[in-house]
């Protein structure tokens, strides 16, 4: 049951360790492989659709089961028992100078039709970030440290006027949706006729390995400015690589980068410490995805009884170097830029310091397993999402 609420405090709910941590760790893995500059100075996100648009359809997934706990909770609490849809979900990253002044989350005329809002943290302040406390103008639990786990909701009109404090170190991740009482305004609908349009007319979709496929490159263009010219600014997905230590060497024709080709499409390297990797990934957004899924699973997968094995790794020669090099002048401008945004400076990023490539190894193939699982449980889900219009949690006990 909910919490009594006191008549005259605006209607709000604060509940601690609501998520998982494994839960909150797999969604920051999500963010940080498929994020793009976001709607906001210092913002970045992803959304459910743009996954699909990537051709990472698959890690909608793991968000399914929280979307409808998160429902649950919000209509219970509010009272509205199966008269929510979903408007939005958003995987969202606030980077050092993120912030937002006070404002309702329905206050512009094309947002009306919001009427409840859901915060989920998926990391914590002073762990993972400095800044960023939100608070409420008026009435009970005027501040919210966030703290991994723990979930805000709270009506989206002028009784629940908020703001969230400038980051000012590291990267504050929440899981943001957003409720309507109006029905034209559900994200599952839009989701489900895009998944169907890909997977329904095509039986070899249905097969296929989703290798993710980067969205177009001002995408991921960001800059102090915002001014989106490619003189200026980082390429937010070489920029997170670089920041944990990454390069990358791609074979392609340098003429690529003077005829400003997208050479970010093409398939590339990892280089780290003057070693390159003989793997080649399909493009910078599978290299990223290996990358921070190695991030989220280096501690619980498998140690491998040798080292790699000759030619699987070597020396970067002379000219690789400096072909590693070109292609870092090209794509981080502000080098400074790349380290004040996914850098944090608190202290000493321990995540990669006994990195191994034979561990990393492990990693690849092991996204490669994590991927086609997650894709087989989408595909048999999908008749059920059409046959409902709703994306929910399958059962699949019955044959
Ligand atoms: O991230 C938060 O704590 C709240 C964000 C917010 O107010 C918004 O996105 O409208
Ligand atoms: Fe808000």
């Amino acid at each position: 049951m909910p919490e009594p609420r006191n008549s005259n405090s605006p209607p709000r709910l604060f509940v601690q360790n609501f998520l998982r941590l494994d839960q909150c760790k797999e969604l920051e893995f999500i963010l940080k492989s498929s994020s793009t500059v976001g709607y906001r100075p210092h913002v970045f996100s992803t959304t459910l659709s743009h996954l699909i648009a990537t051709n990472c359809p698959q890690l909608i997934l793991p968000l399914v089961p929280i979307r409808e706990m998160l429902k649950e909770k919000v209509e219970e609490f509010f009272g509205c028992d199966f008269e929510l849809c979903i408007e939005f979900t958003g995987l969202i990253s606030w980077a050092k100078g993120a912030s937002i002044g006070w404002h309702s989350d329905d206050n512009r005329e094309y947002l009306k039709h919001r009427d409840f809002t859901a915060v989920c943290y998926l990391n914590s302040h002073g762990e993972s970030f400095r800044g960023g406390l939100f608070h409420f103008k008026d009435g009970e639990l005027q501040t919210v440290v966030p703290s991994a786990g723990d979930l805000l909701i709270y009506t989206a009109d002028s009784n629940n006027i908020h703001s969230v404090e400038e980051v000012t170190d590291g990267e504050r991740l929440t899981l943001t949706l957003w409720f309507s009482r109006n029905s034209t305004h559900d994200e599952d609908m839009k989701l489900i006729s895009r998944l169907s349009q890909i997977y329904l007319n095509e039986e070899s979709c249905r097969s296929f390995f989703p290798f993710p496929a980067p969205a177009s490159s001002n995408m991921y263009l960001f800059s102090r400015e915002q001014s989106f010219h490619e003189e200026f600014g980082i390429n937010i997905c070489f920029a997170r690589l670089l920041v944990l230590g990454f390069s990358i060497y791609s074979s392609s024709d340098e003429n690529l980068l003077e005829e400003r080709c997208d050479i970010l499409l093409k398939p590339l390297k990892l280089t780290r410490s003057d070693k390159l990797l003989s793997y080649e990934f399909s493009n910078i957004l599978h290299a990223l995805q290996v990358v921070q899924y190695y991030l989220w699973k280096s501690g619980d997968l498998p140690r491998p009884e040798s080292t790699l094995s000759w030619g699987k790794v070597t020396e970067l020669s002379h000219p690789q170097k400096e072909k590693v090099d070109k292609l870092k002048l090209a794509l981080i401008k502000d080098h400074k830029l790349a380290w004040e945004t996914f850098g944090f400076r608190c202290h000493e990023s321990t995540e990669l310091q006994d990195f191994n490539w034979a561990c990393f190894s492990v990693a690849i193939t092991a996204w490669e397993d994590y991927t086609s699982e997650k894709h087989k449980d989408l595909i048999r889900s999908l008749p059920h999402w059409i046959n409902y219009q709703s994306i929910f949690c399958a059962s699949f006990d019955t044959v």
